[in-house]
């Protein structure tokens, strides 16, 4: 059965891109989603994030009659799942999105329908899908029950684009397609193929949610080796950029950059579902995200320590003594600031330090509500003009463009080797 109209359920990061993407290639889209503002705005051929090239794709295809939004779940030959997957409590894997997805779209389900889960879920869940999706309608066979010969295909096709380059990611990067069934996945195969210039790689749903969760803990691990490095380096007296540009430069070694910490709200979570699910096991991944979470407090003691060292040299009060912090995204060049280390080292600077804490960060206008008591969003020039301690946080462009000849202050305390 071929695909006229498409589902996708969750329009944000993710599952907005994926709607537009299908509608750019003339497939019918209904983009479901429960923020009301989401849909009006999407309806207006606007976009209510932040992510390049993605408004004039949804424009075009809002335009054009191929991508509507809507609350209200629709009749379709495919649904896309993509709504969020935090975690709760003690790391545990909060997966009350994606079950009432499921029940939201259960009572439009016909029969022929291709559910396809591609929000980063624990392994497992796209098992617990069908069987959420069977209980709600007994009177359509899933492949739990009749394998092959079910009337809906249920797979899980985890979706790996990085946010800044989503619109070229999503169509050239390979795409792991995990049906609960062989025909699930031909199917889940076909249906991307409609866009995708990458490779459709098939396996099953438990191996490729285990693959999502793979990808981003690599990725974890890796980051908290070169943190764990610049833990040393510091007791060390090491310079540790220059420690990872020679070690680099053995063939076989390829350490990554540290950072103030991990940020975003993936890689600072993915890993923790590994861990929920084989807490024995999952020793090494446990620890990584141990290692970078706890980055941001020995950042954060690291300022307390520059402070106290330039007022024991200049004999000045701690109240009189600026600092400023440059950039606040969670990565360089972006405006998102969701689970961002550098928001809360700025934050635990702002909660201690009795004297002024200047912000810069050139992609927002306003500071965040949680920020805006206790600092002050400055320009570049104006930082470096009137602080007294400078922490580099986000090694974005315009601080990289700023040559270290040319910043004159002595304490410093640069998580990004930027100036340092
Ligand atoms: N943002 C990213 O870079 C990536 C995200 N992912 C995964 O994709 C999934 C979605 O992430 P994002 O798009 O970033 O989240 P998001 O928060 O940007 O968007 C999720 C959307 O789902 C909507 N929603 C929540 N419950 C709903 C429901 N029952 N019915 C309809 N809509 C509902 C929300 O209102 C929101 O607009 C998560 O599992 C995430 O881990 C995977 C790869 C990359
Ligand atoms: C394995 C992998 O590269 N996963 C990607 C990741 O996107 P995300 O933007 O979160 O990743 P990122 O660029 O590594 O940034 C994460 C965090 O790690 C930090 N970071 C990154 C690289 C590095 O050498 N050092 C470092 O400290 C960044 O500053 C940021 O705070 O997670 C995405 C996701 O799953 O949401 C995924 O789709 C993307 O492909």
């Amino acid at each position: 059965m071929s695909f006229s109209t498409i589902s996708v359920i969750g329009l944000g990061y993710i599952g907005l891109p994926t709607a537009a993407a299908f509608a750019s290639r003339q497939k019918t889209v209904v983009g479901i989603d429960i923020n009301q503002h989401a849909v009006d705005t999407i309806n207006r051929g606007a976009i209510h994030i932040v992510e390049p090239d993605l408004d004039k794709v949804v424009k075009t295809a809002v335009e054009a009659g191929f991508l509507r939004a809507s609350t209200q779940p629709v009749e379709a030959d495919a649904y896309l799942i993509a709504v969020p997957t935090p975690f709760q409590g003690d790391h545990e894997p909060d997966m009350a999105f994606v079950k009432s997805a499921a029940e939201s779209i259960a009572p439009v389900l016909k029969k022929g329908a291709l559910v396809i889960l591609e929000s980063t879920s624990p392994v497992g869940s796209t098992e617990q899908m069908a069987e959420w999706l069977a209980a709600l309608r007994p009177d359509l066979s899933f492949p739990q029950q009749a394998g092959e010969a079910a009337d809906i295909n249920v797979a899980y096709c985890p979706e790996r684009v990085l946010p800044g380059q989503v619109m070229v990611e999503l169509i050239k990067n390979d795409r792991v397609i995990g049906g609960m069934t062989p025909v699930c996945s031909a199917r889940a195969s076909e249906l991307y193929k409609i866009f995708l210039e990458g490779e459709c790689v098939v396996t099953n749903s438990r191996t490729a949610e285990m693959c999502k969760l793979t990808e981003n803990s690599f990725r974890d691990v890796n980051i908290a080796f070169a943190n764990e490095l610049s833990l040393i380096c510091a007791d060390q007296g090491i310079n540790v950029w220059e420690l990872i540009r020679l070690a680099n430069r053995h063939p076989r070694v390829n350490i990554l950059q540290p950072g103030p910490g991990v940020g975003g709200h993936c890689i600072a979570v993915d890993p923790w579902f590994i861990v929920a699910q084989n807490p024995a096991q999952a020793r090494l991944i446990r620890t990584a995200r141990e290692v970078n979470d706890g980055k941001p407090h020995w950042v954060n003691n690291q300022v307390k320590a520059a402070v106290a060292d330039s007022l024991a040299e200049s004999g000045g009060r701690a109240s009189e003594l600026k600092i400023a912090c440059f950039g606040l995204a969670f990565k360089p060049n972006i405006d998102d600031l969701r689970e961002s280390p550098a928001m809360e080292i700025t934050r635990m600077i702002a909660d201690w330090h009795s004297g002024e804490t200047l912000v810069v960060e050139p992609n927002i206008h306003q500071l965040p509500k949680k920020l805006q008591e206790n600092c002050q969003l400055v320009t570049l020039d104006a930082a470096l003009q009137q602080a007294d301690v400078l922490v580099m946080l986000v090694d974005h462009n315009e601080f990289k463009a700023v040559a270290a000849d040319k910043v004159q202050q002595r304490w410093i305390v640069d998580t990004k080797g930027v100036w340092r």
